[in-house]
């Protein structure tokens, strides 16, 4: 199994060794060691908070569904609603662009300083939430420094591309005890993987910036290391990376090899977005005779022998939602009539924070985790 690279963020020499953890022939994969003992023992509390979170009943979870009214929507004239985009509740197979997979998940938005957040525990969330916002912001002007990506990144990393940040930390639970067979993932015409294919997760590339993800240490991630060399296939190993296939059928091809991610304590495991291959490409094609890919890499996650369940929190870093992209030929990415850059599920603004029947979402998660289920009735 490869080790990935392990780095520090208060490292003098992070710059030039964050270039050699992201080489465009390497996994795309490294980890970041918390910078405290404090970080790590908060992380590990959120972590318990979306555990007790997960094991409320069904009906309390969906007061926090996700829909229109939390969903992110596409700025203009006539807003246009982006499905499963921004904060709330997912239940399993709930989140259309996973349909099938072993997943319910619940995505936090930043609380904008709302006055209703209540005091106690469930300020770990937002703490830790500003931690990992912290930590993205610290790579991300370590990528752009002169000794990383440069020239690369500078125009679409921009300061201004994240005041307005999208960024969301998700709460993921992944249940394999009641998978039934026929709600997996089959890919459409090809009869040998219908009904053998269950996913935690099935193989995606993340959007935004990068993701700092915090795992219970089970295993499960993997990331896409390559392609077997087939005579049949004259694909390249770029969609594995580029954004370009971005959770399409050809991540399912089975000459994919995986390789696993291991947890490792005391340590973030990060991985790039699509948003930064797009920048770092666009800038270098914008530089002729330059070119530097930074790996939105391809993953998943998959049961593993005796893992009956696996919790996760991963971070993601996302610019505003109208961030534009730096250069052609991407900058018109997704509606034609737009210059705005509009990302994929986990992107996406924050309109207002979302409140439910008036009351902060962060009071209503309060509430549901420490006084019970019977206090929702009150909403
Ligand atoms: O749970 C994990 O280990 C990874 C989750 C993930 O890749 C995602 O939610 O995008
Ligand atoms: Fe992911």
């Amino acid at each position: 199994m490869a080790t990935l690279p392990a780095l520090e963020l208060h490292d003098p020499q992070l710059a030039p060794k964050l270039l050699a953890a992201i080489a465009d022939d390497g996994p795309g994969f490294f980890y970041l060691k918390f910078p405290s003992v404090d970080a790590l023992d908060l992380a590990e509390r959120t972590l318990e908070l979306s555990r007790r979170f997960f094991q409320l009943p069904s009906c309390d979870k969906v007061l926090l569904k996700n829909d229109e009214e939390s969903c992110y929507w596409e700025p203009g004239a006539a807003p246009v609603c982006i499905p499963s985009t921004g904060p709330g509740y997912r239940g399993v197979s709930g989140d259309c662009n996973f349909a099938g997979d072993r997943r319910e998940s619940f995505n936090l938005g930043r609380a904008g300083g709302s006055s209703a957040s209540p005091e106690g525990a469930i300020r770990s969330s937002e703490a830790y939430f500003e931690l990992c916002f912290a930590t993205a912001t610290a790579l991300r002007r370590a990528l752009a420094r002169p000794e990383c990506l440069g020239p690369y990144l500078s125009a679409g990393a921009a300061e201004e591309a994240f005041e307005r940040s999208t960024s969301l930390l998700g709460f993921t639970h992944y249940n394999y005890e009641d998978f039934r067979p026929e709600s997996g993932y089959a890919a459409p015409g090809d009869g040998a993987l219908e009904e053998t294919q269950v996913f935690g997760i099935r193989p995606h590339q993340d959007d935004g910036l990068c993701t700092l993800l915090y795992t219970d240490g089970q295993p499960g991630l993997e990331y896409a290391k390559g392609r077997t060399d087939s005579a049949r296939s004259r694909t390249t190993t770029e969609p594995l990376f580029s954004g370009e296939f971005c959770r399409t059928d050809a991540q399912f091809s089975e000459e994919i090899l995986w390789e696993p991610v291991p947890f490792l304590p005391g340590y973030w495991i990060v991985n790039l977005g699509t948003d930064l291959y797009r920048w770092a490409q666009q800038s270098s094609l914008a530089a002729p005779g330059r070119v530097r890919k930074c790996k939105a890499t391809l993953h998943r996650v998959v049961p593993r022998a005796r893992t009956k369940e696996r919790y996760s929190m991963p971070f993601f870093y996302e610019p505003n939602l109208d961030a534009q992209d730096p250069c052609e030929p991407f900058k018109k990415r997704r509606r034609g009539s737009t210059d705005a850059y509009l990302g994929g599920p986990h992107l996406a603004e924050i309109p207002s924070f979302p409140r439910r029947f008036g009351v902060d979402i962060y009071y209503i998660l309060y509430v549901c985790v420490y006084l019970g289920p019977t206090a929702t009735l009150w909403f």
